[in-house]
């Protein structure tokens, strides 16, 4: 298999495009999303990059190839770094709870199973739609929004539309599509659900935000 990652991204894009249909996107894109959905987002998302940068780091010294090791470590420390700053230039005092939701708390549990009971291959697949969901709303959003000068969310957009992040994601896929050159057609499929569930779980992270999602008891 040579382009992995070209084959799972056509089978899932469905779930692509519902993420960029679901109506935190589209406000966000319209810069009218409620400043308290996105207070909630930013802080889950913090919960959960507090979670991801550990996971990163897991995948990392899972890889046999040290330049692999080295960009999944220092992705766990640079680009977090930066999606930090960033939560911190909105959420300022903001940041109301520590508790995960629901389902920022079943997204980062999947992850850790995925990256600490499986197969390199599976944890790689599982942390990639992180990365390329990411990449594919920021670019989605700087290509079609008509508000550039007044998105009071324009910093997030450039954050996840810019170059930087578009070099790791490339760097990303490219380890992952070399791994699974040498994967069995069993340990591919298993790929395949790995990231097509981690997908589903991107389209929750932002549904859950949106609906502010509480726990039931
Ligand atoms: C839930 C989630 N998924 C992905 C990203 C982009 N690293 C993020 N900040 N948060």
């Amino acid at each position: 298999m040579n382009n992995w990652y070209k084959e799972i991204s056509e089978k899932t894009d469905s779930i692509l495009q519902q993420i960029k249909e679901h109506s935190f996107i589209k406000e966000l894109m319209a810069g009218t999303l409620p400043k308290e959905v996105f207070y909630f987002y930013i802080n889950q998302d913090t919960i959960y990059l507090a979670e991801y940068k550990k996971v990163l780091a897991q995948v990392g010294i899972m890889c046999d190839d040290e330049n692999d090791t080295q960009f999944f470590l220092g992705s766990a420390t640079g680009i977090i770094n930066v999606e930090n700053a960033l939560h911190q230039n909105f959420l300022k005092d903001e940041m109301t709870t520590n508790e995960a939701s629901i389902t920022c708390e079943l997204y980062i549990s999947y992850l850790s199973r995925m990256v600490h009971t499986t197969s390199l291959e599976e944890g790689l697949a599982a942390v990639l739609p992180c990365f390329t969901i990411y990449k594919q709303v920021g670019d989605y959003i700087l290509a079609n929004q008509s508000n550039k000068g007044e998105n009071p969310y324009q910093d997030w957009i450039n954050t996840y539309g810019g170059e930087a992040f578009a070099n790791s994601v490339n760097k990303a896929i490219e380890i992952t599509n070399k791994y699974a050159s040498k994967a069995s057609p069993e340990r591919l499929e298993k790929m395949n659900k790995a990231f097509e569930k981690a997908s589903k779980l991107e389209w929750m992270f932002w549904d859950s935000a949106y609906n502010k999602e509480a726990w039931k008891i």
